[in-house]
């Protein structure tokens, strides 16, 4: 379920006549995502296109960090990646509101999210990840990490074990786990704004080339080779966590590393970076799983997904990037 709020037509078609896009023509609510209400949009057509994203912003986002999403887009967008630009108003604003929501209208790009990506697919997404790296060095906006390791443990240890083990027997355990991977953090690698939730159902691909990159909104400053680790904790594995998919993975890193190789810190850290990765979903998964009233219309994820990946990391180590 993602459109929490209706819109009427007279509403919809008033917020078109703000961009040079022409007149609307329909507007259909898109039912993937969780955080955030979008719609696609067709219009007669403009000098801005006539197929968009219309998403208002309802939860998790504090407005006042739409300029770094949206000046974020439109930067990535200019420096050639396949990123969605922000569709900018008469006024030259990039969001708007509608009884007192952000809304923004952001490009629509083609493509399919992939279930079960391919090592050319993960290939692919490597190189695209490592070519956003180098290209966000330019932008000048930047915005703080809040889900680091130490909110990963603080969000656990805000549980109790009862209701943790109620989710799954080994998840108790991750709050220790998260705790030692929160005081033992590496410092002082290369940092850059990275994306940080760079999953499948975050990139379109149009068979083994990426078409988009979206949903930028965990976008913030650091370690380049967290954002690696966690694409690579996203991708790699099927069976819920259960496989670890070493084709695909190795694809990835060597995706990566053929538009930026990594400095020996980074290939050191990747294990526990990759630890972290796990126990960031972990966290905010089971945070949400004992938050979300049994009756919501969302789809709650399961944390155990990622303790099984964790599990995978903190025994395999090093051996699996090399
Ligand atoms: N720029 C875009 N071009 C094409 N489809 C998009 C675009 N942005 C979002 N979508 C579609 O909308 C869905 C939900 O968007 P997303 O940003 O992931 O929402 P949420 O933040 O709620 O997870 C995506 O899975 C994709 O199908
Ligand atoms: N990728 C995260 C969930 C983040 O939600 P999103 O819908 O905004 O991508 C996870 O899998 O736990």
């Amino acid at each position: 379920m993602a459109v929490y709020t209706r819109l009427s037509a007279e509403t919809l078609a008033a917020l078109v006549a703000q961009y040079d896009v022409g007149d609307l023509v329909s507007a259909k609510g898109i039912a993937e995502g969780v955080s955030n209400s979008n719609w696609l949009v067709e219009t007669t057509g403009g000098a801005e296109g006539n197929r968009f994203i219309l998403t208002m912003y309802e939860r998790r986002i504090d407005v006042g960090e739409l300029p770094f999403f949206l000046g974020l887009l439109d930067h990535l967008s200019a420096a050639g990646l396949p990123v969605p630009r922000t569709i900018h108003d008469r006024a030259g604003a990039a969001s708007r509101e509608i009884d007192g929501k952000a809304v923004a209208l952001i490009e629509f790009l083609p493509g399919v999210s992939v279930g079960s990506p391919t090592p050319a697919q993960a290939r692919a997404i490597g190189a695209v990840l490592a070519r956003m790296h180098l290209a966000t060095r330019s932008y000048g906006q930047s915005r703080a990490n809040d889900l680091g390791p130490d909110a990963s443990a603080r969000v656990l240890s805000g549980h109790s074990e009862g209701s943790l083990g109620g989710i799954g027997e080994g998840l108790p355990a991750m709050m220790d786990e998260a705790a030692r991977v929160a005081a033992e953090w590496p410092q002082g690698l290369p940092r850059g704004v990275i994306h940080s939730d760079l999953f499948p159902d975050n990139v379109l691909m149009l068979g083994d080339e990426v078409s988009g990159l979206i949903d930028f909104y965990f976008a913030c400053e650091d370690a380049m080779a967290y954002d690696l680790a966690v694409t690579h904790a996203a991708w790699s594995f099927a069976d819920e966590g259960a496989t670890y998919r070493a084709e695909v993975g190795d694809a990835l890193m060597a995706g990566y590393e053929s538009v930026r190789p990594l400095e020996p810190a980074e290939r050191a850290a990747l294990p526990l970076l990759a630890e972290g990765a796990c126990l960031r979903f972990v966290s905010s998964r089971a945070h949400d799983w004992l938050d979300t009233p049994a009756d919501a219309l969302v789809t709650r994820k399961d944390p155990m997904d990622f303790v099984r990946r964790f599990e995978t990391y903190r025994s395999g180590g090093a051996g699996l990037f090399a």
